[in-house]
């Protein structure tokens, strides 16, 4: 492919000379390691390391131009200087790969929680129906009915737009973080639909206020394709802020939430029978998911409303979700031979632990024993309120240890004593290795109690414990002894 075909729409360009614009780009690497013949090398500056002290690196693996943002003469290959690395990779990458996001029906999914839940509903919702999906998120990406590994939520801009060519699906669904909006990580992408779940206290060790964290979410809409739509929950204060600023913007809104304003009206949510009745236009429907809490009743809401978009008839979907298996490590349950309820959850914020705690009571629970801790190097600023959500809810609050990623364990156990002397309350301990907290909570435990253990979810441990489990649910089966059937 051309140059000049890969460079256009990013400023600056007007100077290349023609001989340059005329070279032939086999490909196109953000990291050094990646650089093959005839590739395009972006140099980009990380929060890590600054990508431009590899642009010698590149050039020695064949790299035949440099795009970068620091002044640099003197390179034995042309060199494009831009205002941002990133952006401008997104739209290279875009034209690389023949701009597939406009080839595809897109559905962008953003949210401080509930982005991979209602991910995967919707996803069973459509293939139930006969129509083919790609998924592109945290826990994986799945194209093709091919399971690839997935780093971020959100990939780079250059992993994105390759997954959407590779695809040959009708629908991609992607998970879109606050990092990946502004780190331009959909650059280039349009989507058809565009949604949001909430937004709740996270993140602000990367956001410096709230209000900057909501203003990136936002970004997502400006992705909308023309005739896209946008899918706001609206019971809680900045899905109504955002439905309004939307609307306001000309954009179609299918707003859900309890109140009379809404295009699709929740009008009694039965948390017994995970069941709620929805007011859809002259409709009233009844929805039942087999997902426990209300929380996993707006994923799937907000999953309902899309598949009614994409096409779907209300009776299919409504039929779909009810037989829906549950995601990984979200609300995962199962029952310990004493009669207790033992529950892997992901949740990872003060609101979402509310919702695991709560949905625990309402169920009926005796007692509710909860698990947690707080990972490392993430935000501190949300760490009082998640204990005092535990303290405030919960019967019995086990502090234990959570991925340390850079802070040594020392320094976390330290934290966790402190913090729970500072806001937590006479119902709290502090047991460190995470797999004799959760020893100590099922030894503890009566018939009719639940243990809810949050934070890690699907995923493995990082550290080693004293017991060799790889993660939650493994050693929860490791001290039951026997096989478990865990359900949502
Ligand atoms: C803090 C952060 O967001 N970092 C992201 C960022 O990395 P970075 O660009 O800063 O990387 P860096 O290590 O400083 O390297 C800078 C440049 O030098 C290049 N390099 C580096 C070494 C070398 O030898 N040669 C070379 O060329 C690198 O390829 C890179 O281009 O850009 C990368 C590519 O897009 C991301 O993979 C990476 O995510 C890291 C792994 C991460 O943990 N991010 C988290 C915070 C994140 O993004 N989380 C959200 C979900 C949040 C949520 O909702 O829970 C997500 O979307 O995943
Ligand atoms: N709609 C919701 N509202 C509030 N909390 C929710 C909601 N959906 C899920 N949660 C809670 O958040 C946790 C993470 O859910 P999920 O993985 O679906 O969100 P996510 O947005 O993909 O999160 P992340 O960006 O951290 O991967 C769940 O385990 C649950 O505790």
């Amino acid at each position: 492919m051309k140059l000049k075909s890969l460079i256009e729409g990013i400023n600056n360009t007007s100077k290349i000379d023609s001989e340059t614009a005329n070279l032939t780009v086999t490909g196109i690497a953000d990291s050094s390691d990646n650089v093959s013949q005839g590739y395009i090398f972006v140099a980009i500056n990380g929060f890590n390391q600054d990508g431009h002290q590899f642009i010698l690196k590149a050039i020695e693996k064949g790299a035949c131009v440099i795009v970068g943002e620091s002044e640099i003469t003197g390179l034995t290959v042309p060199y494009i200087k831009v205002e941002n690395s990133r952006k401008a990779l997104g739209i290279i990458a875009n034209k690389f790969y023949g701009n597939p996001s406009n080839q595809k029906l897109m559905i962008g999914i953003t949210g401080t929680n509930g982005k991979t839940t209602t991910s995967y509903i919707l996803k069973h919702a459509l293939e139930s129906n006969g129509k083919s999906c790609s998924l592109i998120g945290t826990i994986q990406n799945v194209i093709n009915g091919q399971v690839k590994m997935s780093t971020n939520t959100t990939p780079s801009s250059l992993d994105l737009q390759r997954l959407i060519a590779e695809s040959k699906d009708e629908v991609v669904i992607v998970e879109v973080s606050s990092h990946g909006l502004s780190q331009y990580r959909v650059q280039g992408i349009t989507f058809d639909l565009c949604l949001f779940t909430n937004l709740e206290h996270d993140h602000l060790d990367y956001h410096p206020t709230m209000e900057d964290y909501f203003q990136t979410k936002m970004l997502l809409f400006d992705h909308l394709k023309e005739d896209g739509q946008a899918i706001v929950n609206t019971d809680n204060h900045w899905g109504k802020r955002l439905a309004k600023i939307l609307q306001g913007k000309g954009i179609n809104v299918n707003s859900i939430g309890q109140s009379s304003d809404n295009k699709v009206r929740i009008l009694y949510f039965n948390f017994k029978n995970s069941t709620v009745f929805v007011e859809d236009g002259d409709e009233v429907n009844l929805i039942f998911s087999p997902m426990h809490g209300i929380h996993n009743m707006y994923n799937t809401l907000i999953a309902y409303v899309s598949a009614r978009l994409v096409g779907l008839s209300e009776d299919s979907i409504i039929e779909s979700v009810s037989n829906f298996q549950g995601v990984e490590g979200r609300f995962e349950k199962t029952k310990l031979s004493n009669g207790a309820i033992i529950v892997v959850d992901y949740a990872h914020t003060a609101e979402a632990i509310l919702h695991c705690l709560t949905t625990a009571k309402l169920f009926g629970a005796n007692r509710v024993i909860h698990i947690f801790g707080f990972r490392g190097d993430r935000d501190h600023t949300k760490r009082q309120e998640m204990l005092t959500v535990t303290s405030g809810t919960s019967d019995q609050y086990i502090l234990t240890l959570d991925d340390l990623n850079s802070v040594p364990q020392s320094e976390m156990i330290e934290t966790l004593e402190n913090l729970n002397t500072l806001y937590g309350n006479e119902k709290g301990l502090v047991i460190p290795d995470r797999t004799l907290a959760i020893k100590w909570a099922i030894e503890h435990s009566n018939p009719e109690d639940w243990i809810i253990i949050t934070g890690k979810g699907h995923e493995t441990y990082q550290q080693n414990y004293r017991l060799q489990t790889e993660s939650d649910k493994d050693t929860v089966l490791y001290f039951t002894k026997k096989k478990h059937s865990w359900s949502s």
